[in-house]
């Protein structure tokens, strides 16, 4: 998903003003998200306008779009700072017209000139919102100067459905869960993961990005990937620094069998079909696992592809090692989703750890004896992690925590647990862009 940031990668708008056609399609897409937790993705790509709109339009009506999903009730806390009184709770578009128009001017920083007209025409364009066209003149002239500083005090944790931060503070106390929130609040960084041999400082000098401590290469802006260099040759695919961890923490050596199970789209099977082991990459989907495919031709790098569930799938013979990436809430990774927030609900976790414990018991059956299995979720929730292993490892009597050590993660020991899993967070190495949440534990069988 690539999404705009300030600065040198910023798609401007086509014309200074009036540009109507993306500001229109991100707000039916704001609507689809918070109205109805359609998925942001889904909701541009359904606007029917969106197959005729240039990328450059696309790249705006997106970042309108995802500044509203992030700070939806700050861009609100500016906006009562200039309405004499809030809207009518039925005057949901008109709402929707001011929050875009907030978010344009408070966090993409449109000037007024460039920006309020349009919203000013969109509004009175539908006889339903048109009452409030010179309303929305005068908020939108005025939100930065009398707006921005109940903007920049607002709390982040309000931007969050209620449940998700009750969660959150009840899991990790009110400040983390409030850090979370904030790396939550802004656009995430771009991260690549290189293929071994590639010479990773030369790339990230090029590009203006840095190579991290754990070896992603890091660029503040996420930008155009397709057109950075490198890209058509595949030596190197979009993984986020976190996401990078659960593959390397599996060891694999050159020749070695290796199950990759809920494989798709398949940056861990790239990584490890990378150390020249022998992979199957087993998951459910075919859709996703066409992705895989495409992964794996684009980075030339072999994998066996095998669509089955992994409940009721059995390796042609037992593994020495396993990576099971299972599906769960994602709710590590609000800050490059921040739409998925709203397209949960609180029984999914349960679901999702009823999901998790049948395929991790199916992946260890799959294992050869002294054969090792990294299980891991992008999931925030101890459902899905901490407490998800403590259970399995109390009805497995051969299965044992293979603890991680502290050199296995270069920069970043804050992530190891006292039992030796691993915990990242979307609040550690803020100061550098944060990363995504996910639990990680090594297992080995007797
Ligand atoms: C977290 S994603 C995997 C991401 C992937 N490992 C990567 O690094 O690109 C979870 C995957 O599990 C798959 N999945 C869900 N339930 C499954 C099941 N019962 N059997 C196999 N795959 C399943 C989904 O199709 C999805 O691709």
């Amino acid at each position: 998903m690539t999404e705009m940031r300030k600065g040198p990668h910023r798609p401007e708008p086509k014309s200074s003003t009036k540009n109507l056609m993306p500001r229109g399609t991100a707000l039916g897409a704001v609507e689809g998200v918070l109205a109805k937790g359609v998925p942001l993705d889904g909701a541009l790509a359904g606007r029917p306008e969106w197959k005729r709109m240039e990328p450059r339009d696309r790249a705006f009506a997106r970042a309108i779009a995802s500044a509203v999903i992030r700070r939806p009730i700050a861009l609100d806390a500016a906006l009562m700072q200039v309405l004499d009184k809030p809207l009518p709770d039925e005057e949901i578009k008109a709402h929707l017209i001011l929050r875009c128009g907030a978010a344009e001017r408070l966090i993409l920083e449109t000037p007024a000139h460039a920006a309020v007209d349009a919203w000013v025409s969109l509004m009175a364009q539908d006889p339903n919102t048109a009452r409030f066209k010179n309303l929305a003149n005068a908020v939108l002239r005025r939100v930065v100067d009398q707006g921005k500083g109940a903007f920049l005090d607002s709390d982040p944790l309000e931007d969050l459905p209620d449940w998700l931060a009750e969660r959150w503070v009840e899991t990790y106390g009110e400040p983390v869960a409030r850090a979370i929130a904030i790396a939550r609040s802004v656009p995430p960084t771009l991260d690549l993961t290189a293929k071994p041999g590639f010479d990773a400082q030369s790339f990230a000098d090029e590009i203006g990005a840095k190579v991290l401590e754990t070896g992603t290469i890091r660029r503040p802006d996420i930008g155009a990937v397709d057109g950075l260099p490198g890209f058509e040759a595949g030596d190197w695919w979009v993984q986020d620094v976190a996401a990078a961890l659960p593959a390397r923490l599996l060891n694999v050596k050159p020749g070695e069998k290796v199950a990759d199970l809920c494989a798709a789209p398949g940056g861990k099977t790239l990584q490890l079909a990378a150390t020249g082991a022998s992979v199957i990459a087993v998951d459910a989907s075919p859709k996703r696992l066409k992705r895989l495919a495409e992964n794996l031709e684009r980075t030339k790098l072999n994998a066996e592809i095998v669509t089955a569930d992994v409940a009721d799938w059995t390796a042609p013979e037992p593994m020495d090692a396993i990576l099971l990436d299972a599906p769960c809430s994602a709710t590590g990774t609000l800050r490059r989703r921040p739409d998925a927030a709203w397209a949960k609900e609180p029984g999914d976790i349960a679901n999702l750890a009823d999901i998790q414990r049948r395929l991790l018991d199916a992946s260890f059956a799959q294992l050869k004896p002294g054969g090792r299995l990294v299980y891991c979720t992008c999931s925030l929730e101890l459902e899905e992690g901490e407490d998800q292993i403590a259970a399995f490892l109390e009805r497995t009597p051969d299965a044992r925590l293979d603890p991680v050590t502290a050199d296995e993660l270069p920069g970043l020991k804050e992530a190891l647990r006292p039992d030796g899993a691993v915990r990242t967070r979307p609040d550690m190495w803020e100061e550098r862009g944060g990363m995504d949440g996910f639990y990680i534990a090594r297992l080995v069988k007797a």
